[in-house]
């Protein structure tokens, strides 16, 4: 399996393109010039294109993938109708959706042969909409409004209209700002990570009777933690036994395992990271995890091990200005 990491530089306008080695080091293969500060990054299910999110002037840019090295050439542009902070694909790769925070929407995008043609649907009055989550079914678009306290949850029609589900939401404790999330691989559960207070909570996937339930709540700072919360991203290795975390004032991960089932979460420890983490990812073997400092304008890549999932640092690399995307592909 080769793997390419992607880290998107919005300050600098650009985008780096990596080869991981499998010792955990970076070789870098290209520097993109995007035209406009790039954001939010996802590759399409069938691994032919890179999607990114671009502002002032909000559009989706899809750039192709060449399968021997990563490298990325444009391909198509599709305007979008608010600042693309979040965007993602669902599981067939025939929609795309963009999260606004600052337009309070959802959009959805057509692809047609895995290139954006244009906006089919947009669900307003979602504020500070901060994520697109299409569940493992396909079926479900989990959307966090952070500034609501809740996730409202969509059905993704055959045509790309988006209708809200019965129940149309699920909502978290007063203050918290639902912000990302993942999903584990059993299909069951998906995690949560709130900015505005640093938990993480746990959700039961839909049941036979259609109930969606919060089974824990957990505090993912250290218990001497006094400083303002900031949380930003979520994970979960691709075996489904461990998930990080993590908050740009404390510029740490927090590293948790995973029950056997996934229902439960425990901490197992915390890594110091880059400056203000917003970003990071891991690979597709789940044997590294790269996080970005949007104030270090560096990138860390750290080696995955043990039962409790810990990290070691492997090396760190220099990137663009104010990088806050890492995606990881492989082929
Ligand atoms: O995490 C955050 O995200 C929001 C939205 O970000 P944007 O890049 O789409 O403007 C940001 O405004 C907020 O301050 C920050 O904490």
């Amino acid at each position: 399996m080769k793997q390419t990491v992607y880290t998107a530089s919005p300050e600098s306008q650009q985008i780096h393109v990596w080869r991981l080695n499998s010792e955990g080091s970076l070789t870098l293969v290209q520097v993109v010039d995007v035209p406009g500060q790039v954001q939010p990054m996802v590759v399409s299910p069938d691994k032919r294109y890179l999607y990114v999110g671009v502002r002032p002037e909000f559009r989706v840019i899809a750039y192709r993938i060449a399968p021997d090295d990563g490298a990325l050439t444009f391909a198509a542009e599709s305007p979008l109708p608010g600042s693309p902070t979040h965007i993602s694909t669902d599981r067939s790769g025939r929609f795309l959706f963009s999260a606004s925070y600052n337009a309070g929407s959802v959009s959805v995008v057509r692809l047609e042969d895995g290139l954006p043609t244009g906006v089919v649907d947009v669900v307003e009055g979602l504020e500070g909409c901060h994520s697109a989550n299409i569940s493992p079914d396909n079926r479900t678009l989990w959307t966090p409004a952070l500034k609501q306290d809740r996730i409202c949850l969509f059905t993704l029609g055959d045509d790309g209209n988006l209708t809200a589900q019965e129940p149309a939401e699920v909502t978290t404790v007063e203050g918290a700002g639902p912000r990302h999330m993942a999903f584990h691989p059993n299909q069951r559960f998906a995690y949560c990570v709130n900015e505005l207070n640093s938990s993480v909570d746990v959700w039961q996937l839909s049941d036979a009777h259609g109930n969606i339930e919060c089974v824990q709540t957990l505090d993912m700072m250290p218990a001497d933690f006094s400083d303002t919360r900031w949380a930003a991203d979520i994970h979960i290795t691709p075996d489904g036994r461990h998930l990080y975390t993590c908050d740009r004032t404390a510029s740490i991960i927090t590293v948790f395992s995973v029950s056997e089932d996934g229902s439960v979460l425990a901490i197992e420890g915390f890594q110091p990271t880059e400056t203000q983490p917003r970003g990071f990812n891991i690979d597709n073997r789940g044997q590294y995890l790269i996080a970005a400092g949007q104030k270090s304008h560096h990138i860390a890549v750290y080696e995955i091990s043990g039962e409790q999932g810990l990290l070691t640092e492997k090396a760190r690399y220099a990137v663009g200005q104010g990088p806050m995307w890492v995606v990881v592909n492989a082929f």
